[in-house]
């Protein structure tokens, strides 16, 4: 407390301070002291709404946990569960139809679509490569994942393996036959792409092994650039361009007929720079680190110097593309990912600053200090907006409550009203079961909906501990709750009208290694009416991409237009076991893989400060863990504790086991220390507090127990 610094009544951390006044206010009209009252100001107006607010969720928690040890679960009293989730205010009147009035948006967000890659803003690494991750290489996309088959002469091997490269160009050649045909025969069989000139005009001509073409919509050529020779062909698609890169003298190119290198496709449209689930910040420094990242991303000067293959490589953020149109003017192609970012929730505190001697909602930091950051912009938006991601809002009452906090930043900062954009998660029930109205309190500046389908899964769980037990992980996923949850989403989105305004956008792809089952099942996204869909990775944002040309999204959303939208009885409709119904050993199974899933996320955080890691699950798929994902599986342990399905000293002794599982997963990493040893051990104690205590956590959070690990941690290592 004594090396604090007093601004404006606040107590603040030295190091915040240090990073608004030298490093975050560079160049603003806002003066230090202008920062400093203006964030008080807000602090006093908002903290009591947000207790308030966090009031009212364990209120209702304890009223639904009454109902059901009264009724059991809905479907015992389907009608009066509804009637008393009205009666307790969980529910609420649904406003009348409206149109979203948002402005000043971009087109990445209004009229594209696309991958929507998510990235921890603390690794500046991988922060930057995000960014950078608008345009990726698809041969280099299929050439490392199993999207082109791994067995056989197709595996990979040490070297260059040409029978690999053969198939990855013809799988692109697919791609292209499908979103870019010729007027006759196969992109297979090019051997030259010719820019000709006519009149100030040019288009595209195509010489085949049949004699020459050009595209089927030769509309569909939208640039170049370098020479005949040597360069690139710019062709657009469903709003999506695509990049033939022509290089007859390079080592893939000068095994192509045409001199075919590569095929550079656009990629991830937007990014989300997350301050959230994926990190881990438990105090001033990893918090000023976090606003570190995204200011550098903003003001376009963040660079990282790292080892690579035996190499030191430095990355920063890639420039804008230029080429030229078809009247040879310039076409500037973005170079980076349109950036978004995603506060923290309401529900943690900060101590970077004390007010009335105690922590502020970090929510309310994350606000002020993304906001000001991104006042900083150089780089990302071309409307000048600032796009917040907020997650875990419970109902349209706790979205209002972000929209005011976002409205007092604006004023404090002297920002124009609704600079500052919303993307709502719905992750939380009671958004989704209010999600017309949670739209309609951030009409004026919602720029997505999005089914954070992990948190929601966490969420299912949680509300209805006292209900029965549920399902295995797995099948709560394949249940009609979760799909009338999606169906809902795109529909309410949808008759709000989003469709041309905001992004209507679906959940992460969690499995970063298994990119051929990614590439056979997430074309539904598109399908289902969504403008984007979350990738865990740049490779994965270039493989998905493919589906917005296979879909016309637009199209799709006319075509749900006047579904009808699934009741609420099919969103209460519980993924609850039938009781009995495992056997012995499918419940132990069950068990070890949740418990490897936790060990293995919360050992990395707690010791390491890794937000997100992949971690294998029992059958050795690497699955992307981040606190979602442990929210899941903390609250299905607690649940069958709660429920007898598994005793205290079962699920005890199942952690202990996979302690030493996990050790041997983490073998070749230097700085990692085996929890098997001793299992009084910080980190182990947070995993097994995780599933212990999980039922009691507020909405099944992991956040408390995780900071509180990582702060022990980090206290006891002077880190
Ligand atoms: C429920 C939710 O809230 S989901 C949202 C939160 N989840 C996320 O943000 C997922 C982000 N993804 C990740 O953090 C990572 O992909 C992980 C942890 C899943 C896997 O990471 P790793 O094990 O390091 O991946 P892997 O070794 O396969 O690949 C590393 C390479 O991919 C890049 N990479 C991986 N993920 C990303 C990403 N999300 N953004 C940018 N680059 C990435 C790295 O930069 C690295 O390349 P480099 O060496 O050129 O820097
Ligand atoms: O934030 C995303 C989720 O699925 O949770
Ligand atoms: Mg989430």
């Amino acid at each position: 407390m004594s090396d604090y610094l007093t601004k404006s009544g606040l107590s603040v951390h030295p190091l915040l301070v240090n990073f608004v006044e030298k490093e975050a206010l560079t160049g603003l009209s806002v003066t230090a002291e202008q920062f400093w009252s203006g964030f008080a100001a807000v602090i006093a107006e908002h903290a009591p709404t947000n207790a308030r607010l966090l009031q009212k969720r364990d209120e209702l928690q304890s009223q639904i946990d009454d109902w059901h040890r009264k009724y059991g679960p809905v479907s015992n009293n389907p009608q009066g569960y509804e009637f008393f989730l009205r009666d307790i205010g969980y529910l609420v009147l649904e406003p009348g139809d409206f149109t979203i009035e948002t402005s000043g948006l971009d087109p990445e967000i209004r009229s594209l679509c696309g991958p929507q890659l998510v990235v921890p803003v603390s690794n500046a690494r991988y922060a930057l490569n995000a960014a950078n991750a608008r345009w990726g290489s698809l041969y280099d996309a299929l050439y490392g994942t199993d999207v082109v088959s791994r067995d056989g002469e197709l595996a990979p091997g040490k070297g260059y393996n040409a029978a690999r490269g053969a198939a990855v160009v013809d799988r692109a050649a697919s791609f292209l036959d499908e979103s870019f045909p010729l007027a006759s025969g196969s992109h297979r069989d090019v051997t030259g792409y010719h820019v000709i000139k006519d009149g100030d005009v040019r288009h595209l001509e195509v010489d085949t092994t049949a004699g020459r073409t050009g595209l089927r919509d030769p509309g569909a050529f939208a640039g170049y650039g370098g020479t005949q020779e040597s360069g690139q062909l710019v062709l657009r698609h469903n709003g999506l361009h695509v990049i033939l890169v022509i290089e007859p003298g390079s080592v893939i190119g000068g095994t192509h007929k045409a001199g075919l290198s590569d095929v550079v496709v656009e990629a991830a449209l937007t990014t989300i720079q997350d301050c959230e689930d994926s990190v881990a910040a438990v105090d001033a420094e990893d918090k000023v680190g976090v606003y570190r990242n995204w200011l550098g991303l903003m003001n376009g000067t963040l660079v990282d110097t790292f080892e690579k293959g035996g190499q030191s490589v430095t990355r920063k953020l890639n420039e804008d593309r230029s080429c030229k149109d078809v009247n040879g003017q310039p076409l500037v192609l973005n170079g980076r990912s349109l950036l978004l970012v995603r506060n923290v929730g309401h529900l943690m505190t900060t101590d970077a600053v004390l007010w009335k001697g105690k922590p502020i909602g970090e929510g309310l930091m994350d606000a002020a200090l993304t906001v000001l950051c991104a006042m900083q912009d150089k780089v990302n938006s071309s409307t000048g907006a600032i796009y917040i991601v907020k997650p875990k809002m419970h109902g349209p009452e706790e979205v209002a409550f972000a929209c005011a906090m976002f409205a007092s930043v604006e004023q404090m900062l002297g920002l124009k009203p609704n600079t500052v954009k919303i993307g709502i998660m719905d992750e939380e029930r009671r958004t989704s079961a209010n999600l017309k109205a949670a739209i309609y309190e951030a009409r004026a500046r919602v720029f997505f909906i999005n089914t954070g389908f992990l948190d929601r899964t966490g969420d299912e769980i949680h509300t209805s501990m006292e209900a029965g037990a549920v399902l295995r992980k797995d099948e709560i996923k394949s249940e009609r709750w979760i799909a009338s949850y999606e169906d809902r989403n795109v529909l309410i989105g949808l008759a709000c009208g989003l469709s041309g305004r905001a992004q209507i956008g679906k959940g992460m792809w969690a499995r970063p290694d298994d990119m051929a089952a990614m590439m056979d099942s997430k074309a539904a996204h598109p399908n289902a009416g969504a403008n984007t869909a979350w990738v865990p990775s740049p490779t994965a944002a270039t493989l998905h991409a493919l589906h917005y040309h296979q879909v016309d999204v637009f199209a799709a959303q006319t075509r749900r237009h006047n579904q009808s939208i699934p009741p609420l009885s099919e969103l209460f409709s519980m993924p609850m076991q039938a009781p009995f119904s495992l056997s012995r050993e499918e419940i132990t199974r069950e068990l070890e893989n949740n418990v490897q899933g936790i060990l293995g996320y919360v050992v990395r955080w707690v010791q390491q400060g890794v937000g997100c890691s992949k971690v294998p699950d029992i059958n050795n798929v690497g699955l992307m863990e981040d606190r979602a994902t442990c929210r899941i599986s903390s609250q299905a342990v607690a649940n069958w504790l709660r429920h007898g399905l598994v005793s205290r000293d079962e699920v005890t002794s199942t952690f202990e086991r996979m302690a030493g599982v996990v050790d041997q997963q983490n073998v070749g990493d230097p700085v990692y220390r085996p929890m098997a040893e001793n299992f009084g051990s910080v980190a182990f104690q947070a995993a097994l507090d995780l599933a212990l205590h999980g039922a009691d956590q507020p909405s099944g959070y992991t956040e408390p127990l995780l900071h509180a690990a990582r702060r022990k941690v980090k206290a006891r290592d002077g880190k």
